[in-house]
């Protein structure tokens, strides 16, 4: 029974998408006894190094998703990623497997139009000014209403793929072109939106569990080309945002409903904070919380998705994460300098043991534990850059 009682072999969890959040979220199941399926893309992926079994498929695949699940028979699916038919999550809802945190969510966040029209014209949150468009046409039309710059995104899309800063009408054809190259399953619609010159953003790691509404300390962080390269906890900003920023995940926490982790991102700018997107499920840039809590927000994920109250949670002042990114082609990935790297103190350095590399890759991440921010950032930086990774 979840939330109640462990049954030795009752449990049986099938994480779709195994990467290094996945790999996380696995161990703290396993704290718990339970039976982890990991299943994903390619073989030997993180979270596959530590489950019972795992399963690679193509999870866009319908036929391939539903007899995986068919196989296993798992009573919790938890997506790790977005890169999953959600239309067969909601099928096997239906038939009584637990989804994480719901189906319905999986779905209206995977797609950038439901996460949107939900937050800004269902909520009322305020976001940037955007259009969904079909064509180069209508995006052209798009940016003349907006202007420069904006910001072209797939909706189907993650980590920054497919997205482009559009400054000018020379970068026009590129953006449509990048957008269409870089979507997920293909070519498809788009947003054009507002660049909010944010003072700066956070991920705002909500919890919802049967204990209610918990919240971590606000994560800070960097982006290069949409994509996570230190992030920082906590981000200092006055009591009036971070009242702001809560009632405004609690509305979206809530109206998705379920129980885990949900990485609320917002941008802000004076004493406004816009609503950007969710993740429902544990961030990349959270992996700060591996040293910068007691319960990281792989085990809170986990506490909630099981029923269990999530009491309070310990946070040991300033920390930060800086990624391992390494870029070439190889299927034989090592590591230099990790002794030198280890002697950092009040550090820990997690390599993710990623089969191979093809183009920008994130291997590994830095975490660092200070008594300032700008010194924890200083070491986990130091600790990513001692690590050289060798094909
Ligand atoms: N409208 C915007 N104005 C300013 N910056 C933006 C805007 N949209 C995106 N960005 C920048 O690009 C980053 C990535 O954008 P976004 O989160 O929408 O992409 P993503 O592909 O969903 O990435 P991820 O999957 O890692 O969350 C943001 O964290 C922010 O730094
Ligand atoms: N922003 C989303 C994110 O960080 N997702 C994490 O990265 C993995 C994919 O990595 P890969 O592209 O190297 O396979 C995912 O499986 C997840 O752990
Ligand atoms: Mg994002």
């Amino acid at each position: 029974m979840i939330g109640t009682a462990l049954c030795k072999n009752s449990i049986k969890a099938m994480l779709l998408g195994s990467g290094e959040l996945g790999k996380e979220v696995a161990i703290e199941l396993q704290r718990y006894g339970i039976e982890v399926i990991a299943v994903d893309r390619y073989a030997n992926a993180p979270a596959m190094h530590i489950a019972h079994r795992s399963h690679v498929i193509d999870m866009m695949d319908s036929a391939a998703l539903k007899s995986v699940i068919a196989q296993e028979s798992p009573n919790i699916i938890i997506p790790e990623l977005e890169a999953i038919n959600t239309q067969v999550l909601v099928e096997v809802e239906s038939f009584g497997v637990k989804v994480v945190p719901n189906a319905k969510a999986t779905q209206l966040t995977m797609n950038r139009e439901g996460i949107r029209r939900l937050a800004a014209n269902t909520l009322g949150l305020l976001t940037s000014r955007f259009f969904f468009c079909d064509s180069k046409k209508e995006m052209e039309k798009a940016i003349t209403t907006i202007g420069f710059p904006c910001v072209i995104k797939p909706i189907m899309s993650s980590s920054g793929h497919g997205q482009t800063v559009v400054k000018s009408e020379l970068q026009f054809d590129a953006a449509w072109e990048v957008s269409q190259e870089d979507a997920r399953g293909g070519k498809g619609r788009i947003i054009v939106e507002d660049f909010i010159e944010f003072d700066y953003e956070i991920t705002l790691l909500t919890v919802s569990a049967v204990d209610g509404i918990h919240f971590c300390e606000p994560i800070g962080h960097r982006q290069e080309d949409g994509d996570y390269r230190e992030s920082w906890q906590p981000q200092q900003m006055t009591n009036e945002l971070i009242q702001i920023s809560r009632e405004m995940a609690t509305k979206v926490v809530k109206s998705l409903g379920g129980f885990g982790v949900f990485g609320v991102e917002m941008f802000i700018k004076g004493d406004q904070v816009y609503f950007s997107e969710v993740s429902p499920r544990p961030h990349d840039t959270g992996m700060v919380t591996l040293i910068s809590q007691d319960k990281s927000e792989f085990a809170l994920h986990v506490r909630a998705i099981l029923g269990f109250p999530v009491g309070s949670i310990l946070q040991y002042g300033h920390s930060a994460s800086a990624v391992l990114l390494a870029d070439g082609h190889s299927v034989n990935i090592g590591f230099e300098g990790v002794r030198e790297a280890l002697l950092e103190a009040g550090t820990q350095l997690r390599l993710f043991a990623k089969p191979e590399i093809n183009g920008q890759r994130r291997l590994g991440v830095a975490l660092a534990l200070s008594d300032n921010t700008q010194s924890a950032l200083d070491k986990a930086k130091r600790v990513a850059e001692q690590v050289k990774v060798i094909f």
